[in-house]
């Protein structure tokens, strides 16, 4: 079972000003899912915070996979996505489009966020923006293809192939 963190990036849901439903939804939709929630914190819109928790999420605690909501966006406050550039050694360019292409199909507002998604070593950490709303519908263009990219991060030998040549 893939063990799981999820990091909820809010000044608000940190100062107790609003309950963390997003954050919440991952942990939910995911353990539906089968994987494990190994852990989830709220953090503020703080970069060297959400880079602590991601370095010591991956490199100590080796989770397979961290999602992050919130502080994707335009606001000066907003800086996960840049947060997690100086965490991840690889980025997989083609999960953060994939999220914001699905997303415009929803909302031209999807443009707006400036999420990413990349590898430290064997964990997947992939930023979600922060409304409920999104985050349910990221999570349904993530769940077809995490466990296939979790097990090719592994080194997993099997084709990528959908079934016979
Ligand atoms: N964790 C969350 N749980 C529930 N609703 C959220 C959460 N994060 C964001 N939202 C909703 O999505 C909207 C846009 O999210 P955004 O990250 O811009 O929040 P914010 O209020 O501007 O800043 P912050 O959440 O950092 O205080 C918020 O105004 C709020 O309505
Ligand atoms: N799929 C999807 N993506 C979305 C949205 C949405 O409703 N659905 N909201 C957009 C909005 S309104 C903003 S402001 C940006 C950044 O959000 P964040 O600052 O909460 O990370 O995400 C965008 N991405």
């Amino acid at each position: 079972m893939y063990k799981v963190g999820i990091l909820t990036v809010s000044d608000k849901c940190s100062q107790g000003e609003r309950k963390d439903r997003s954050g919440k939804l991952i942990c939910q939709t995911l353990a539906e899912n089968g994987y494990e929630i190994y852990t989830y914190k709220i953090v503020p819109d703080e970069e060297e915070i959400i880079i602590q928790h991601l370095i010591k999420w991956s490199d100590e605690l080796h989770l397979d996979l961290i999602v992050t909501t919130g502080g994707t966006g335009l606001s000066p406050r907003d800086v996960t996505p840049e947060a997690t550039l100086k965490v991840v050694k690889k980025e997989v360019h083609g999960i953060a489009e994939a999220l914001r292409l699905e997303g415009l199909k929803k909302t031209p507002h999807a443009m707006l966020s400036r999420g990413i998604a990349g590898t430290r070593g064997e964990t997947l950490i992939i930023n979600l923006p922060g409304s409920p709303k999104a985050v349910k519908e990221g999570l349904e263009v993530l769940l077809p293809i995490l466990s296939h990219a979790l097990a090719k991060l592994k080194g997993d030998p099997t084709e990528c192939g959908e079934g016979p040549a």
